[in-house]
C-alpha cells in the first residue's frame, strides 16, 4: 500500500511581498517522521467561491486531518464575541477553511488530530467558545511562551497535566499524568456539547479533548507534541496513534474503493 496522505489546513503568512500559504515544518517532520504518513499542506482558499466543494475534494481524497497550532487566533465572531486589535492577529483565511475541513473530518470519520490553535479551533467548529488573555485571570498559571531566541526553550517541556480516567489520552499514553510544553493565551472556554475533556493543567485550563461518540480518532492538545515527536514519549505515543488511526482509515477507504 502507498504511504497515507494527510491534510495540514495552511496558515496565511505576508513576507516578502507575498502571501504564503504554509505550514510551520515541525508539524510536517512529526507526520513524516513520527506517524509515518505523507502530510499535505492544503491551501487556505476556505474565503474563495467554490470552497465547501473544494474542502469536500480533499476529504475525498486524504486518509487524515492533522490542525497545527499558530500564534494567530480564531476570529472571535465565529464563536460570538467582538474582534480587538489586542486580541488579533487573526488569519480568517484560515479560520474559513480549517473550521470546515474539521467538521467534515468529524462527519465522515476522517482521523483528526488537532494541536494547540487546532484544538482551539475544533472547539469552535463543534459550537464552542474560547477563553482569551487566559494568564490574566486570578489562579491561572501563565501558559505563554518563553521568550527566548531558541526555540527548544520556547517549546522546553515544563507543564504538568492531569489525564482523565477513561479518555482516549489515558488509553493512549497508559498514564494519569504527564509533562508537556503548553505555550498560549488562550483556552477553551465553553466546551462544545459534542466533546469530552481528557486532559487538564493544574489551574483547570482545559488540555485535552476528544470527540465523543467519533466514528475516528478525533483528538485535540492544547499543547506541542510535534515539537518533541520523535525524542519525548508522550509525544511519540500520540503522533503513532494517530499515524495508527490514519493507516487503519486507509485500508478501510482502499477497500470501499475497490469493492
Ligand atoms: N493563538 C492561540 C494559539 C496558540 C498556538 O497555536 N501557538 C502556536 C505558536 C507557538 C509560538 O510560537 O508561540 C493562543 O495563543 O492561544
Amino acid at each position: 500500500m502507498t504511504k497515507p496522505i494527510v491534510a495540514l489546513p495552511a496558515d496565511v503568512k505576508h513576507t516578502d511581498g507575498y502571501d504564503w500559504h504554509a505550514s510551520p515544518r515541525q508539524y510536517v517532520d512529526a507526520a513524516l517522521k513520527a506517524a509515518d504518513v505523507v502530510p499535505l499542506i492544503v491551501p487556505a482558499f476556505g474565503l474563495e467561491e467554490g470552497a465547501a466543494e473544494a474542502i469536500a475534494s480533499v476529504l475525498d481524497r486524504v486518509d487524515g486531518v492533522l490542525v497545527t497550532g499558530a500564534r494567530s487566533n480564531v476570529y472571535p465572531e465565529l464563536y460570538g464575541e467582538q474582534a480587538t486589535e489586542a486580541n488579533g492577529p487573526y488569519d480568517r483565511e484560515r479560520d474559513a477553511t480549517s473550521i470546515p475541513l474539521i467538521r467534515g473530518a468529524i462527519e465522515r470519520g476522517v482521523p483528526l488530530f488537532a494541536i494547540c490553535r487546532g484544538i482551539q479551533e475544533l472547539n469552535v467548529a463543534l459550537g464552542g467558545t474560547i477563553a482569551t488573555e487566559i494568564h490574566e485571570k486570578e489562579g491561572n498559571l501563565d501558559h505563554r511562551r518563553v521568550e527566548s531566541d531558541d526555540p527548544d526553550v520556547r517549546f522546553s517541556i515544563r507543564q504538568q497535566i492531569k489525564i482523565e480516567a477513561g479518555s482516549c489520552l489515558a488509553t493512549i499514553l497508559g498514564a494519569d499524568k504527564t509533562s508537556v510544553n503548553s505555550l498560549h493565551r488562550q483556552s477553551i472556554g465553553n466546551l462544545a456539547p459534542e466533546l469530552g475533556v481528557a486532559a487538564v493543567a493544574d489551574d483547570g485550563v482545559i488540555e485535552a479533548v476528544s470527540v465523543t461518540n467519533a466514528r475516528g480518532f478525533a483528538v485535540g492538545v492544547q499543547w506541542h507534541p510535534e515539537y518533541w515527536a520523535t525524542t519525548d514519549a508522550t509525544s511519540q505515543r500520540l503522533f503513532k496513534a494517530f499515524g495508527d488511526a490514519v493507516r487503519s482509515y486507509a485500508r478501510s477507504r482502499e477497500r470501499a474503493l475497490t469493492a
